[in-house]
């Protein structure tokens, strides 16, 4: 059965464009989300069209499985090795090619996959560019033992970093904890402005029951945003530096 839902044509123009990145024989990383989502369908149908011969690794279960129904082979990371490029969506994009990621509570296998890979590209629509990151709340995921104390180990980094009150929240579903891939859960972090992003990342790293946060700083060489006209706007890492 087709999937009636009607695909958005800023993130088809993104994703059609990193379809023709890909090359015949390269090891990729599939990224999860609406935009990746795209990204897999026509990845699958000019695969099924020239005879490509691909090795995919996935960013979650949910990717894995709307690939192989497409009729592609998906294996594991680690029978893969190092892989050659590595297509994500993300939910914030900042001048500097850093990102907010997790919308989707895949950002723990997302960044596994996305720093085991040569190079990241990103798909996205323009509402995803902002100046700063901050406004989409980051996510964290942490391991459900002693969340609460560890809500509260954040709430006090965030405070020590003079951000003070900024609501971290469970990410629920149904009035349930959201589990992710890796069994773990979702703290949500309303924070509007990020100033110093590897400051907040080192500080959420150093804290025991947090698993990853969704900053990916230094990760993504090229941004490529869809407009509703079907173009595209490619931003690339080596502009910036
Ligand atoms: O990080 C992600 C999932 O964890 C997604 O890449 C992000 O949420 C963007 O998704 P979409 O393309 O649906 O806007």
């Amino acid at each position: 059965m087709t999937d009636p839902t009607p695909v958005d044509p800023a993130k088809d123009a993104a994703a059609r464009a990193a379809v023709a990145l890909v090359e015949n024989g390269m090891k990729l990383g599939l990224g999860t989300g609406s935009t990746a989502k795209i990204f897999v369908d026509r990845l699958a149908e000019r695969v099924h069209a020239e005879g490509m011969d691909l090795r995919l690794a996935s960013t979650s279960k949910a990717t894995a499985d709307q690939a192989r129904a497409l009729g592609l082979v998906v294996e594991e990371l680690d029978d893969l090795g190092w892989l050659d490029l590595t297509i994500d969506g993300a939910d914030e994009v900042d001048p500097d090619l850093n990102l907010i990621k997790g919308g989707g509570a895949a950002h723990l296998r997302e960044k596994i996959v996305a720093t085991a890979s040569d190079r990241m590209v990103v798909v996205a629509d323009g509402g995803k560019v902002v100046d700063m990151l901050g406004k989409f709340k980051l996510p964290v995921e942490v391991i459900p033992f002693g969340w609460e104390s560890t809500r509260t180990h954040i709430e006090r980094v965030l405070t020590d970093l003079g951000m003070e009150g900024r609501p971290v929240v469970l990410r629920q579903k149904d009035g349930k904890p959201v589990i992710t891939d890796e069994a773990n859960y979702i703290l949500d972090l309303a924070l509007e402005e990020i100033h110093d992003a590897p400051r907040l990342a080192r500080a959420l790293n150093a804290i025991a029951g947090v698993v990853e946060h969704g900053l990916f700083l230094n990760i993504c060489q090229l941004a490529i945003i869809g407009r509703p006209d079907g173009t595209v706007v490619e931003l690339l890492r080596e502009d910036i530096e």
